[in-house]
C-alpha cells in the first residue's frame, strides 16, 4: 500500500503579533513591538498550502487556537467577566495578556512528535503532543493541540494521540522541530532521529547564552509513547554553539527527507559518529553538508534555509521549499544554486513569502508538521481539513471578514477582539468539522 507524506500547515490565528516572547529566537527578540498584520500572515501561510496542494502534495490545514487565553489569566488571580478579565490584566499586566494572546500555535512543527505506522511497534500512528515547556507563552498550546488532533486524527482503530510530557524542564520537548525520519519509502520501516539539546541527568556541554529546549530525557519518553521500534532510533545532540547563535530548534539548521539529510557543518555536536550511525541503518544515506565557510551559522539564522521543505516528487527527485529571506541573500541564494547544479536529489527550489511568521523566527518548516500515511489512513483523517480549491477560497473568505490588518499589544485590550476570535473560531469549527475544541465551546 503506498504511503506519502502529508503536510499540515498552522493556519495564523487573529492575534498574530510581536510580543518579543522567545529568548533564544533571535527574530522574535528583534521584532519586539513590531506592527503585525494578521491577516496577511494568515494568507501567506495559505498562499503555500493552496500552491503546494496544486503541486500535487498532500496537504492539510491544523486551525488556531483560542486567544487571549482567558482562563489561562483566571489561573493567574484575574477575575470578573471575561471582559473584565482582558481590561484588568491590560492595565496590570500588559506583558502577561500577551503572552496569553499569542497566535504561537501556528508552528505545528512545535505541535507533536508524529510516528508513522510503519515505524510502530503496534502498527498505528502516534502523536504525542509536545509540551513546549520552555516558553510560558508555548506550554499553554498543549491542552488544546491534544483536541484539535484528536479532532483531525479521530480514528483510534488507526492513530493514537498521546497527551504531552509532565510540565517540567526535565521533559522540556518540542516536538517534530527537533526530530527527523530518514529511510527510502515513505510507507518502509525508516530511523527516526531524535535531536536533543541537553541532558538533565548529566552535566555535559550545554549552550552558555540561549536556553537548550529539548532534553534527552523527553525525547526518550515521546520515543516510548509513540512505541517507535527500539531498532529505528538514534539520538543526538544539537551543537550547543549553535544554540547559541539562535538555533533554538534543530530545523533551523538541519532537515531530512527519505535518505536526505540536508543540514550545516555545525549543526550536531558529534556530526561524524552520527554520520556513521545513519550510514549503517540508512540505504543509500545522504548528508547534503554545508560548510560554514559558504554559509555562516548567522546568515542559516537570518535566512532561514534549513527551516525549508524537502519534498519528494512522482520522479523520485525532490523540491527545496524555501522562504524569500534565502532568495534575498546573496551568498545563501548563490550556494542554493550550486546545490541544485550539483549531483544530488534537490533539483527545485521553491521560494514563498512568509514575512510575518519569520519576523517572529518560524519559516517554512515551522509552519508544519509532517504525517506520513498509508491508503488507509489518509481515508481515515478527518477529510474537511484538506487543501484544495473550494476550503482555499472558504477559508480566505474567512480570513477577510474576522481578521485584521494592524495589530500592537495595546490593541490586545480591546474586548472586541476577544469576542470576534470566539466568534470567527466558532465559524472555523464548523468549515473543518471539529466539533467542540476550544474551552469557549465547552
Ligand atoms: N518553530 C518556530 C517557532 C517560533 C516561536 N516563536 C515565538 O513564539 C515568538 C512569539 C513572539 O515573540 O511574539 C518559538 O520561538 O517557539
Amino acid at each position: 500500500m503506498k504511503a506519502r507524506e502529508v503536510n499540515f500547515d498552522g493556519l495564523v490565528g487573529l492575534t498574530h503579533h510581536y510580543a518579543g516572547l522567545s529568548f533564544g529566537n533571535e527574530a522574535s527578540t528583534k521584532h519586539q513591538f513590531r506592527v503585525s498584520n494578521p491577516k496577511l500572515a494568515a494568507k501567506q501561510g495559505l498562499l503555500k498550502m493552496k500552491a503546494l496542494a496544486d503541486a500535487g502534495f498532500a496537504q492539510g490545514v491544523i486551525p488556531p487556537q483560542e486567544r487571549p487565553n482567558v482562563p489561562l489569566l483566571r489561573q493567574l488571580g484575574f477575575s470578573g467577566s471575561d471582559e473584565q478579565v482582558v481590561e484588568r490584566a491590560a492595565k496590570q499586566a500588559p506583558q502577561l495578556l500577551s503572552a496569553v494572546s499569542s497566535a504561537s500555535s501556528m508552528w505545528v512543527a512545535n505541535a507533536a512528535t508524529v510516528c508513522p505506522s510503519a515505524d510502530s511497534l503496534d502498527g498505528k500512528t502516534h502523536f504525542t503532543v509536545a509540551n513546549l515547556n520552555n516558553k510560558f507563552h508555548r506550554a499553554s498550546e498543549a491542552p488544546t493541540t491534544e483536541n484539535l488532533l484528536r479532532a483531525i486524527f479521530r480514528d483510534q482503530q488507526v492513530f493514537s494521540v498521546h497527551g504531552a510530557l509532565p510540565q517540567v524542564a526535565m521533559f522540556g520537548d518540542e516536538g517534530a522541530a527537533n526530530h527527523n525520519r530518514l529511510g527510502g519509502a515513505y510507507g518502509e520501516p525508516s530511523t527516526q532521529l531524535f535531536i536533543y539539546g541537553r541532558e538533565e541527568a548529566k552535566a555535559g556541554l550545554v549552550p552558555a547564552r540561549y536556553p537548550a529546549r529539548q532534553t534527552l530525557e523527553a525525547s526518550q519518553a515521546v520515543a516510548r509513547l509513540n512505541q517507535v521500534n527500539p531498532d529505528l532510533l538514534v539520538f543526538a545532540q544539537q551543537n550547543p554553539t549553535v544554540i547559541d547563535q539562535g538555533v533554538f530548534h534543530n530545523d533551523v539548521i538541519a532537515v531530512s527527507n527519505r535518505q536526505v539529510l540536508f543540514c550545516h557543518e555545525q549543526a550536531f555536536l558529534h556530526q561524524h559518529d552520527l554520520y556513521a550511525q545513519l550510514r549503517e541503518k540508512v540505504s543509500g544515506f545522504t548528508a547534503i553538508e554545508v560548510p560554514a565557510d559558504k554559509v555562516s551559522v548567522a546568515d542559516a539564522v537570518g535566512t532561514y534555509l534549513f527551516n525549508s521543505q524537502l519534498l519528494s516528487r512522482e520522479d523520485g527527485s525532490m523540491t527545496l521549499v524555501l522562504p524569500e529571506e534565502s532568495r534575498q541573500h546573496a551568498g545563501v541564494w548563490r550556494y542554493l544554486n550550486e546545490v541544485l547544479a550539483a549531483d544530488n536529489p534537490i533539483s527545485d527550489l521553491q521560494v514563498y513569502d512568509l514575512r510575518e511568521s519569520m519576523a517572529n523566527g518560524g519559516g517554512p518548516a515551522c509552519l508544519r508538521l509532517r504525517v506520513v500515511l498509508n491508503e488507509a489512513e489518509q481515508k481515515a483523517v478527518n477529510p474537511a481539513v484538506m487543501m484544495n480549491d473550494k476550503l482555499f477560497i472558504t477559508l480566505n473568505n474567512w480570513v477577510d471578514r474576522w481578521y485584521r490588518d494592524q495589530l500592537t499589544q495595546a490593541d490586545l485590550a480591546d474586548p472586541q477582539l476577544l469576542r470576534e476570535g470566539r466568534e470567527a473560531l466558532d465559524e472555523l469549527t464548523h468549515i473543518l468539522d471539529l466539533g467542540s475544541v476550544y474551552p469557549f465551546q465547552r
